[in-house]
Parts: C-alpha cells; sequence; structure tokens
C-alpha cells in the first residue's frame, strides 16, 4: 500500500509537471481553468476549498483513473485539478479563483479590450452571494435622509459623456445648473408621492422606423400613419370576397407615438428620463422594447442605457447624493431558450436561485462598477457582440432571444483606505438602492415558432410565448395592485421578479415596421401594446364603469384610457396622477402556487386572430379555454371585442369609447393600396378565413383546438423536465464527490498500520453500491427524458399544419 501510494504521489506530482509545465503560476492557471470547468457545469462550489477531510491529496490520482469516466487525457487533467481543488489535505493551497484575467480596483487587465474599473459576481458567488443577498434589501430611508457631505473621493467635475457611439447627439449642458431641485426634497412618503406624481407607472409608446432598403426595393408602401403625438392609423389592404380591393383602417391612441422622424434622443427624452430620478428613490424601473423582427427594437434600445448611465452619474455628482457612497453597476445578461447566459461573462451560463426569502438571485452575474458612462458603451457593445456572435453564431438569434441590461444604483459601506484592500468583498457588495432594466425583447413573431420542423426552434418559441404573455400580465397585474403578481410564467419575468413588486416603473416601446409586408405583425404588436395599457389600472380610469355590451366590429381597441390622450389635447391624465404607494406586497404574499394561469384573464380576440393565436397559445390554460369558448359564441370577425359572461372588469374594460373612437371608414383603393404589390392580400383574406375556421373549431372544442395547445404544454413540460435533468445531474456529481471523499477517507484508514481489512472491504462495498445507485437513477431519468422528447417529435408531426 504505501509503496503504490509513493507511486501515486510520483504519478500525481508528474502529472501536475507535464501538465502545468513548471512553476506556482501555471498550477494557479490550471486551476483558474478547472474553476471555469466547474463553473460552466454550475457546479462551481465544489470549487471551493474543502478543509475539513484532513486527506492526503497525494492519494488523489489513485481515485481519479477509477471508473468516474475520464477517458481521454484533457479529461483526466481536469480530474486532477478539481480533486486538487478539493484540498484533501486541509491546506488552502488553491487561491480563490478570479473568473478572468481582469484585476478588482482598476488594475489592468490582460485578457480583452475592456477595463472595467471593478466587476462583481466573482467565480463561485452562491447563494449565500452577498452580491446577489445585498441586491434584495432595499435602502432604508434614514440612509436616503442622511445629510450630506461633499465627497472628497468624487470628482468635482462631472465630465459630460459625448456621445459618439450611437447617432444620437445629447446637446444637453448638463452640471450643476442643471441640478433638479426636486431631487433635493426631503424623502419622505408624501413627498415621494408629491416626485412620482408625473411619472406614469406604466407608460405605453410606439415608434415607427423608416421603410428600409429591401421594403423600398419592393416597391412596399408605408400602410401606418401617424396622426399626431398619440395617435397612429394602420391602412391594412384588404380583400373582399369578389377579390375587390379595399383598405382597412385601424386607429390606435397611446401615450406617445413616435413617426420615423423621431430620433433616439427624443425617444430617450420622452420615455427613460423621467424615470431616471426615480431610480434613487427606491425605483426598480423597466423598459423594454417589442416588436416584430427588424422593427427596430436593439435600434431603440441600445442608446437608452447609455443616456440613462449619464444621468444617472450626473445624478451621482449631485449634492444630495455626493456623499452618501452611492455607485452605479452595470450588468448585461441574454435569456435564450428559456436559459440566461452572461453576455459580459464569456456567454458563461447563470443559475437562477432564490434565496431564503424567495428573492431571486442570478448565480454568478458579473456586475461591473461604472463610474465613467464611457465605459458604459462599451460595455453595451461588447455584450451585443457577445449577443449576436455567441454559441449559435448567427445574427438569426438575436431575435430569438431576451437581453437584459441593468443599471443599479447601490449604496455602499465606507470603507477606509488602510482596509480597502482587505475588504474586497465588502467594498463591492452594496444595498440596492434602485435599479432600471432594459430589455430589448426576442422578436415578438418568433412566439409563433412553435410549428416550425426543428423541435429545438419549437421550444424556443414556446418560450417566448410563455415570457411574452408573462410579461404582459405582470404589468397588468403590477399597475392594478394586484396582490398576485404572476412572475413565474416565465424565466422572464421569473428574473425581473423583484422589478414587479413595491415602486416600479414601466415602459414599453413598441416597434413597428411601416412596411404593408408587415401589417399583420405590426398589428399584432399594437394590439399587444394596447392591451398593456388599456386593460391596466392606470391606463382605463373607467375601469369601474359599466361596460358597453355592444362593441363594434372592424375597429381596432383603440387605448380606452383618457391617460392615452395626447398632451396637446389637454388630456390632464397624460401623466397618471394616482399616488404611488410602495407596496412591497410580492415580499408578503409570495406566489408559492403559482397560480400564473389563472390570472391570466384577456384570452380575447387574440385567440382567433391566426398569429396572435399562437403568441398566447402555449400560456393558455384551461379556465382560459373555457372562457374563450364562452365569449367567443358566434363571432367570426377578428376585430369584433368579444367577452365572456364571466368576464371579470378588467375585460369589461376593452369596451370602445365613443369620446376615443375615430374613423374606421372603408376606403377604395387609394395611396396606400398597391394591387401588384399586395399578393399578400389574398394569403391575408385566407388566413382570416383560415381564423375563423380555427375559432369555430376551437369554439366547438375539436381536436385541431386540441392539436395546437397541447403541444405548447406539452413543451412547458419537457422545459421542466430539463431543468430537473440538469438538476439530477448535478446533484449526482456532488454526490459523486462526497462519495470520493468517503473511498479518499478508506483508503488513508486501511493504509495506517494495524487496519482492520474487513471493514474496509465493507465499507467500500456499502461505498460503491451508493456509487452505483446514485448512476442508476440519473440514467432513468434520463431516459424518461429522452423518451419525453421522442414523443414529442411524433406529436408534433401529428399537428395539423397551419396555412
Ligand atoms: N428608427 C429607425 N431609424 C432608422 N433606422 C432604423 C430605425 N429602426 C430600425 N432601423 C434599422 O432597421 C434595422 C433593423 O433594426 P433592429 O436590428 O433594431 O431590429 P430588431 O427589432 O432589433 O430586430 P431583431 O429582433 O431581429 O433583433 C437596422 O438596420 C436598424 O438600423
Amino acid at each position: 500500500m504505501q509503496q503504490s501510494n509513493a507511486a501515486a504521489a510520483a504519478l500525481y506530482d508528474g502529472g501536475r509537471g507535464s501538465l502545468h509545465g513548471a512553476g506556482n503560476a501555471a498550477t494557479d492557471a490550471g486551476d483558474a481553468v478547472m474553476a471555469r470547468w466547474l463553473q460552466s457545469a454550475g457546479l462551481q462550489h465544489l470549487a471551493s476549498p474543502v478543509a475539513s477531510t484532513g486527506i492526503d491529496n497525494r492519494l488523489v490520482p489513485n481515485l481519479l483513473m477509477q471508473g468516474y469516466g475520464a477517458q481521454s487525457a484533457e479529461e483526466k487533467q481536469r480530474l486532477f485539478k478539481l480533486m486538487r481543488n478539493l484540498n484533501f489535505n486541509g491546506e488552502s493551497g488553491s487561491e480563490p479563483y478570479t473568473p478572468t484575467a481582469q484585476m478588482l480596483g482598476g488594475v489592468a487587465l490582460s485578457d480583452g479590450p475592456y477595463s472595467p474599473p471593478d466587476f462583481r459576481g466573482d467565480f463561485g458567488a452562491g447563494l449565500l452571494d452577498l452580491h446577489a443577498m445585498d441586491d434584495t434589501e432595499l435602502l432604508s430611508e434614514e440612509v436616503l435622509a442622511e445629510s450630506f457631505e461633499p465627497s472628497p473621493l468624487l470628482p468635482e467635475d462631472t465630465r459630460m459623456f459625448q456621445d459618439d457611439f450611437y447617432p444620437v447627439n445629447s446637446k444637453r449642458e448638463i452640471g450643476e445648473a442643471d441640478f433638479d431641485a426636486s431631487i433635493s426634497l426631503p424623502m419622505n412618503e408624501s413627498d415621494n408621492s408629491t416626485r412620482e406624481h408625473n411619472v406614469a407607472k406604466i407608460k405605453v409608446v410606439v415608434r415607427k422606423r423608416p421603410l428600409n432598403k429591401k421594403e423600398l426595393a419592393k416597391n412596399e408602401d408605408d400602410v401606418v400613419s401617424v396622426s399626431d403625438y398619440a395617435y397612429l392609423t394602420v391602412h391594412e389592404p384588404k380583400l373582399k370576397v369578389d377579390l375587390t380591393a379595399y383598405v382597412e383602417k385601424h386607429d390606435f391612441c397611446f401615450d406617445a407615438v413616435f413617426d420615423e422622424n423621431v430620433t433616439n434622443d427624443e425617444v430617450y427624452r420622452d420615455t427613460v428620463e423621467p424615470i431616471i430620478p426615480t431610480i434613487f428613490e427606491r425605483t426598480k424601473a423597466t423598459c423594454f422594447a417589442y416588436g416584430q423582427t427588424g422593427s427596430g427594437k436593439t435600434y431603440t434600445m441600445q442608446p437608452l442605457p447609455l443616456r440613462a448611465a449619464e444621468d444617472l452619474v450626473r445624478h451621482l455628482h449631485q449634492p444630495l447624493y455626493r456623499n452618501q457612497n452611492f455607485k452605479l453597476w452595470l450588468s448585461y445578461f441574454e435569456i435564450y431558450g428559456g436559459k440566461l447566459f452572461d453576455l459580459l461573462g464569456d456567454r458563461k451560463k447563470l443559475l437562477m436561485r432564490e434565496d431564503g426569502r424567495q428573492q431571486v438571485c442570478i448565480v454568478g452575474l458579473q456586475e461591473f462598477e461604472v463610474s465613467d458612462v464611457q465605459i458604459v458603451g462599451e460595455f453595451i457593445e461588447k455584450g451585443n457582440a457577445a449577443r449576436s456572435t455567441g454559441s449559435t453564431g448567427a445574427n438569426e438569434e438575436s431575435s430569438r432571444s431576451h437581453a437584459i441590461l441593468q443599471l443599479a444604483i447601490k449604496k455602499h459601506k465606507e470603507v477606509k483606505e488602510g482596509k480597502r484592500n482587505n475588504n474586497k468583498n465588502e467594498e463591492r457588495s452594496g444595498k440596492l438602492v434602485g435599479k432600471i432594466s432594459f430589455i430589448d425583447l426576442a422578436g415578438s413573431e418568433r412566439g409563433a415558432d412553435t410549428t416550425d420542423n426543428d423541435r429545438q426552434t419549437r421550444i424556443e418559441g414556446a418560450e417566448i410565448n410563455k415570457s411574452l404573455l408573462a410579461l404582459k400580465e405582470c404589468i397588468r397585474a403590477l399597475d392594478n395592485d394586484q396582490i398576485h403578481i404572476p412572475f413565474r410564467g416565465s424565466k422572464l419575468t421569473e428574473v425581473l421578479r423583484d422589478s414587479f413588486v413595491g415602486n416600479s416603473k414601466t415602459v414599453m416601446i413598441s416597434c413597428i415596421s411601416p412596411g404593408a409586408g408587415s401589417c399583420e405583425h405590426t398589428l399584432n404588436t399594437l394590439r399587444y401594446a394596447d392591451r398593456v395599457k388599456s386593460l391596466s389600472k392606470s391606463g382605463n380610469p373607467r375601469k369601474d364603469q359599466p361596460p358597453n355590451p355592444a362593441p363594434q366590429a372592424n375597429k381596432e381597441v383603440s387605448s380606452t384610457s383618457t391617460s392615452s390622450l395626447p398632451a396637446g389635447a389637454g388630456s390632464e391624465n397624460f401623466y397618471d396622477q394616482r399616488e404611488v404607494k410602495a407596496m412591497d406586497i410580492g415580499r408578503k404574499f409570495v406566489d408559492k402556487e403559482s397560480s400564473f394561469y389563472s390570472s391570466a384573464a384577456d384570452v380575447d380576440i387574440d385567440l382567433v386572430n391566426g398569429r396572435e393565436e399562437k403568441v398566447l397559445g402555449s400560456a393558455l390554460m384551461d379556465k382560459e379555454r373555457f372562457e374563450l369558448k364562452n365569449s367567443c359564441n358566434g363571432s367570426t370577425s377578428q376585430n369584433v371585442n368579444s367577452y365572456s359572461q364571466n368576464d371579470n372588469d378588467e375585460r369589461m374594460q376593452k369596451v370602445p369609447s365613443p369620446q376615443r373612437k375615430r374613423s374606421s371608414d372603408i376606403d377604395r383603393p387609394a395611396n396606400f393600396m398597391k394591387r401588384d404589390s399586395y399578393g399578400s392580400d389574398v394569403l391575408t383574406t385566407s388566413s382570416k378565413q383560415q381564423s375563423t375556421e380555427n375559432y369555430n373549431t376551437i369554439a366547438s372544442g375539436s381536436r385541431l383546438y386540441e392539436a395546437e395547445t397541447f403541444p405548447d404544454k406539452n413543451i412547458s413540460a419537457i422545459l421542466e423536465e430539463e431543468e430537473a435533468l440538469l438538476a439530477a445531474h448535478r446533484k449526482e456529481i456532488e454526490d459523486t464527490m462526497e462519495i470520493v471523499r468517503e473511498e479518499m477517507k478508506l483508503l488513508a484508514e486501511v493504509d495506517k498500520p494495524g487496519s482492520l481489512i474487513d471493514n474496509y472491504v465493507t465499507q467500500l462495498s456499502f461505498v460503491l453500491s451508493r456509487k452505483a445507485a446514485s448512476l442508476v437513477g440519473l440514467q432513468a431519468r434520463l431516459a424518461r427524458f429522452q423518451h419525453r422528447l421522442k414523443e414529442q417529435e411524433i406529436l408534433s408531426r401529428k399537428r395539423v399544419p397551419r396555412q
């Protein structure tokens, strides 16, 4: 035995030598590789030194090579290093891992062009990660109310960032002169409400992009006309049954409508800028862009964080905040196919976990402190590059993912200079004051990809479906001060969970393409936006009024909110005048039961409207289907607003308001109509007929309806099983590691003089049985999952193809 151990030790040392060459630096680099490897598998905690085993690490190689699947030299190298990290001899031999060559405190970087001044999300961030925990704690009011002194650490001169990344030129001179007097108001609830009164809790705006080259080349007409600040009309080219062409007008009204001449700067000023001061008052704001692929979501969203960061930094330098030790932090990640990836951390897969207080933590997400606005632009560029050249490597994929950039203001403890270096963790953690999330959503039409041939595409489509529906539901719920916020409806809403409770502000920018070829998608986008706004409380002051029982056909649902009236039209409600109460109800009424679906009440025209049916389809549950059957009884018109008998008052809000209605004439073919270029007209008509047929079939509960909805449910189940499989796999590895430790102990014991071989044999037999059981359990789960995938594949082939 002693001999074999000596040989093992030699092998181990030799292995290390051959793996790393000579020297400790190389060994540490190996540790880093191993740590990264573990982190990529979601097992970073296993890399933490274990100082309690009391095992000689020279024994490690004996175990590594035995039956744990390390086949290739590379795998064996990894296992060597893994075992070394386990630190069986109880010494803290391995340095804490640093994820990249980036150094803290502004020290130069060695592996990339970016030089963030600081970063968070160190390797090894786990459930008890301070950063994650601190994020969930809001500042107490006393903290904000502290008196201030000028901080010697902050530069007096607030250098303004010149926007040279984007075609937006900030011409504003910003400095002390721009100091917003409102910010210096004392911080208490009543003042808070006074200050918040001019910022709507939810704001829905539309941005129309210009016709692009492709559309111009195809001679496509611009079918969207913006008549004033808040109104727009879609002129939908259609064909009658006798093939006579006509144009159907659809009028919409939102909080603001930006036409193709509006600049990014103006969009910022109208949407995000008013929210910025509230971030310092414990607000969690969300700004997202919704729309079909190519409608301008990214074009619109990209400059916003930059401008926001500029303003946030400016506020940080205001006298009120200068001494508060506030810092601005940035993170950027992506949700792709229901999984999270760090766009500023080499697309590392991130794990979402709930802590003991049901607060969501994104484990491992890197967060960077930004004191210089210029760096924000670099981060955005870096993140965007990671997004479009990610694992799939195609630009196409960017429209299938949700990108989320978060800017957070945190309050940090004052750290004395002398202690600074010893206390990095504390220095980097801070209490969240407020934050703003910018979300570039997946292309809205991607949710309709559930009928694609490729299973992966279908699963992704279903996930997009779910998230878009869930997002809408959460926004509605939070605006209605509902106790139940259905954030569990999707990964996206779960991630944004803390933005749905307490003080929150939401801006939705609906991006639309003006071309006739995109008309159907444009209408779908506008309808989605319309529902976000019109079904919310602040979006509809007439919520409590009796509904109009006779909705008109062929009229779009104009936003029923007087708050959506144009500013110039004397609407005192353009901004939400309600007193916004701080309601951190989400923490008190945690939705454990995932009753998301029961609150998703607006199953209306979407379901009879070909494309939108798919957008919503995945998340519909029986209750909604039942309501749908009741509510749509006998109606075949696409634009009819039908409501079920048992609808709640939210549904009633959709009754069009006469004062908001505008002409919806049926025009003869005019400027907007070009016969030749409207080959899709016939399609539109036929798709509408198909919709009607679908609807009729749906209403009668036929097989077609089931065929359309069942697979989506199935896909959701598959996604859940996939998560469970991955969790089981991780657990199996953890168990194996535990068993390895026990085996090491056994070997150590049996090597001691006078040890009993019988004990060794019995215990080894027991340990090996456990190891086998753990493997068999995982294999069984894997087989079940494989079976489920096959089943889904067969089902999807049987599905009735959509026209
Ligand atoms: N308002 C606008 N003015 C000028 N060009 C625009 C505008 N909006 C979008 N574009 C251009 O249209 C193209 C598509 O825009 P963008 O990439 O932002 O679309 P998207 O909705 O983000 O698409 P995807 O969902 O596929 O990511 C880009 O070339 C962009 O520069």
